[in-house]
């Protein structure tokens, strides 16, 4: 499918302070976007704006030529937004956390998808441990398993790389770039230095 998410004039005040204002962007098939600045600048802002997460915005959002309000169904359809801390309850297990995460989005579930998800994230073994009983690394890997598990087109991840140890960080730069050359699209946020195969667009803040 054609994929378009366009913003224009976006800006966002937050206790009377601009943390952007006329920005433009554009995220098509085959983008990476790499939304950079330092702590406070407004990524997370910028981010939850694009994921349809936060409202209190100016400027105006399209999705696939058509203003997100109208679209507002197709578009979670289609978007996997990773919000900034892993989002995972401490006290279910990875395979209960994501047959959660599948309920609440009205994804068909099936324990050989979750479980092959979370071997993919390399957690192989700690399918059914509580996921309070994990490090962070693994429980932010609790997290992307979701990028293996759920289809969409159009990922929105804000600090992936978050607590990853160097293994894992490859392999989920391999696995954005695969996802952008088979047509999908990511923006995402992130203070880890990108070495990736794929040309990256910028959106730069602060
Ligand atoms: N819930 C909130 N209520 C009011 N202001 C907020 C709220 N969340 C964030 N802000 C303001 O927005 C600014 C930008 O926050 P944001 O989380 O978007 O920054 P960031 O660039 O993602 O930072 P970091 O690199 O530290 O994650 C903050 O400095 C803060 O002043």
């Amino acid at each position: 499918m054609s994929l378009s998410l366009q913003g224009r004039q976006l800006g966002c005040e937050r206790d009377g302070r601009w943390l952007f204002e006329g920005l433009d962007i554009d995220v098509n098939r085959g983008d990476i976007w790499h939304v950079a600045g330092p702590n406070g600048s407004g990524k997370t802002t910028l981010l939850k704006v694009l994921a349809g997460q936060f409202n209190d915005y100016c400027g105006s959002l399209h999705w696939q030529g058509k203003p997100l309000g109208q679209g507002r169904e197709h578009f979670a359809a289609n978007m996997l937004y990773l919000g900034h801390s892993p989002g995972v309850s401490a006290g279910l297990t990875p395979l209960e956390n994501l047959a959660w995460y599948q309920a609440l989005h009205d994804e068909c579930s099936d324990e050989v998808q979750r479980e092959a998800a979370l071997a993919t994230m390399g957690l192989e073994g700690f399918e059914d441990v509580p996921v309070g009983h994990l490090s962070a690394g693994q429980q932010r890997r609790v997290a992307l398993a979701r990028l293996n598990l759920t289809p969409r087109v159009l990922w929105i991840l804000d600090e992936p790389f978050t607590a990853i140890d160097q293994a894992g960080v490859e392999a989920l730069e391999a696995q954005l770039v695969a996802h952008a050359r088979a047509g999908g699209a990511v923006v995402m946020t992130t203070h880890h230095v990108l070495e990736i195969d794929h040309p990256l667009r910028h959106v730069a803040l602060g």
